[in-house]
């Protein structure tokens, strides 16, 4: 069950959005409130175009809300920071740079030392099982290996928070499984605050702590699921089924 004296991360309090446009104004986001705290692994899930990578815009900073506030460790938010990490689903690498480069180039940008950001990088490539890949350039890897680097850039920031915005949507089934069991692995080695989109609820339950599942555009929270499913999951347990029936019939109501 969740503690509520945890410290909250994420404190969204009355969110709307609406994109303004000459063809129309568009309400994408609707009086949304939800907390997220210190090291849950919380994932938002909801139909597709309902909201989703809006929300994780408005929580990192790279679109201001309409209406309300966010709050990220008690600070409003107001534009993008390094304390708070994105993983997209196209993988957003330097093409042009090595994974090592890749994964060291935020802690490059704040001025940490090259020692200290080698090493942590190297950690973090260790974490997400790239080792002896360090000097390859992304366009030799596959998919799958292309979000390890996304994700081991992301955890060398040593961000607060950790945005993934549905990364394994590009993959095929079988390595997004395998992306599954690795997320499910790095975060049990190294707990971090992480908000997760999908819309794939078999995933949403690999993965979270809590489901929030949201409502059809305009979005809001339409109900929360905390899941307390033993980890690592087995997809096929009755347990797991249920929730999933459960879930995906909930999410019918939505749209
Ligand atoms: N910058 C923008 N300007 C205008 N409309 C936008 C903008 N960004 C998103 N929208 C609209 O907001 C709605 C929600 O989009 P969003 O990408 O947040 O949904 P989503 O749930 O992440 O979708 P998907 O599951 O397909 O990734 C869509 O109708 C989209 O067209």
């Amino acid at each position: 069950m969740m503690d509520e004296k945890r410290r909250a991360v994420i404190e969204c309090r009355h969110v709307s959005k609406t994109f303004y446009a000459l063809s129309g104004d568009h309400l994408v986001v609707d009086d949304l409130n939800f907390n997220v705290y210190e090291n849950e692994f919380v994932v938002l899930f909801g139909p597709g175009q309902c909201g989703k990578s809006t929300i994780l815009n408005l929580i990192s900073g790279l679109e201001p809300p309409t209406g309300g506030e966010i709050l990220v460790s008690g600070e409003r938010v107001d534009g993008p920071s390094p304390k708070r990490g994105m993983v997209y689903q196209t993988t957003n690498l330097f093409m042009w740079f090595t994974v090592m480069q890749n994964v060291e180039f935020g802690p490059k940008m704040q001025g940490v030392p090259k020692k200290e950001r080698r090493e942590r990088a190297q950690k973090y490539i260790d974490l997400v099982g790239l080792n002896g890949f360090e000097h390859q350039f992304p366009v030799r890897l596959s998919g799958g290996m292309q979000q390890r680097v996304g994700i081991a850039r992301a955890y060398t920031n040593e961000p607060e928070l950790i945005c993934m915005d549905e990364p394994f949507g590009h993959l095929d089934a079988q390595t997004r499984y395998l992306m599954e069991e690795e997320v499910e692995r790095i975060s049990a080695s190294e707990r971090r605050t992480v908000v997760f989109v999908t819309n794939n609820a078999e995933e949403a339950i690999y993965l979270a702590d809590r489901i929030i599942l949201l409502h059809n555009c305009p979005t809001s929270v339409h109900k929360e699921y905390t899941v307390d499913l033993p980890r690592p999951r087995d997809y096929t347990s009755p347990a797991f089924l249920a929730l999933r029936e459960q879930i995906t019939a909930e999410m019918d109501k939505t749209l």
